[in-house]
């Protein structure tokens, strides 16, 4: 029999509001959040073979126990009692400690892609509770259209939104990444810098607002310094981070970048990463 490859595709995300409620007692923070997916995605391709492995030769991303798909697979074996028999090759398209959730949405493809493969007729709910296991983002994943997160990531509500779908938005990320948990525990005794805005701004489709820019811009003053530049750009209706960062995200009134890049690349670093994505 030939072996078949079978390609599954992990979107990335943005957060469009991210609204922290409170600490909880577990060390969570309760969340009120507007996450929708992107265009932009990590592959994962599936051969059958005699037993699990995972490869992925993009540095910084783990191979071992921690990869967060070998997480997925090996909580899916646990639930199903089913051994999976699969290569899984991951190429990373989206990048990693970014905000963009690239490692979660792994994750929860894992998750979909061993559901159809082996069978099991596990419903979109069941799936989440099982990525919310692997970790917070994860649940939003599974069902890869606009929702309202709540609690600590767990709580997902599908939404209607089409005006969403179709909107683009310039994605900049400076080389380094930003540490999610150090992001959260910073969060309550965080002050704003001066002459940076963090209130929320609005866009012909609503409101966009991130509570994690106050501990994030003072560790990291750069991103804080990205944002003031990009708001200063006459193409930029509104710019802020994506979840923990350090992604920013610079929303366009003609939905083109133009010279804007190369302007920030000159003014602000040389060797930022960038896409032009669009929200599915
Ligand atoms: C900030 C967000 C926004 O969507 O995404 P990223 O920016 O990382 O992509 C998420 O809340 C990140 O979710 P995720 O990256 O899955 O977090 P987890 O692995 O579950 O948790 C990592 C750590 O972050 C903190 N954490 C996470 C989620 C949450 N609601 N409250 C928290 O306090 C905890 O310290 C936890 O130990
Ligand atoms: N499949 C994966 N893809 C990317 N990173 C992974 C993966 N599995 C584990 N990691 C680890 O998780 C960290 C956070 O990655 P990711 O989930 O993409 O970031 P973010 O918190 O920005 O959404 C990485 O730096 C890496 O060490």
């Amino acid at each position: 029999m030939p072996n078949h490859e079978l390609h599954w595709l992990a979107p990335a995300k943005v957060n469009l509001s991210l609204k922290i409620l409170g600490k909880r007692s577990d060390g969570f923070h309760d969340l009120e959040s507007l996450m929708v997916p992107l265009d932009l995605a990590d592959r994962l391709i599936f051969t059958s073979s005699e037993h699990y492995s995972l490869c992925c030769d993009t540095s910084g991303v783990p191979v071992d126990e921690t990869n967060l798909v070998t997480k997925a697979v090996r909580l899916f074996q646990d639930r199903s009692g089913k051994e999976c028999r699969w290569k899984v090759s991951l190429e990373k398209e989206v990048p990693h400690g970014a905000g963009l959730g690239g490692g979660s949405s792994d994750a929860a493809t894992a998750l979909l892609a061993l559901n159809e493969l082996e069978g099991s007729g596990l419903a979109p709910d069941a799936l989440a509770e099982m990525g919310a296991e692997i970790g917070s983002d994860v649940p939003f994943f599974i069902y890869q259209q606009a929702c309202l997160i709540g609690g600590r990531g767990e709580i997902v509500t599908p939404v209607d939104r089409p005006e969403l779908s179709g909107q683009k938005i310039l994605l900049l990320k400076p080389a380094f990444g930003v540490d999610t948990p150090d992001a959260y525990n910073r969060w309550k005794g965080a002050s704003p810098l001066p002459g940076v805005g963090y209130a929320p701004q609005q866009l012909p489709w609503g409101e966009i607002v991130n509570d994690l820019e106050l501990p994030v811009f003072e560790k990291f003053r750069f991103l804080a310094e990205m944002k003031v530049w990009l708001l200063e750009q006459a193409e930029v209706d509104a710019a802020m981070m994506s979840g923990s960062g350090s992604t920013m995200m610079a929303f366009l009134s003609s939905g083109q970048a133009g010279s804007l890049l190369d302007r920030a690349r000159k003014c602000l670093d040389p060797t930022l990463w960038s896409a032009m994505v669009t929200i599915r």
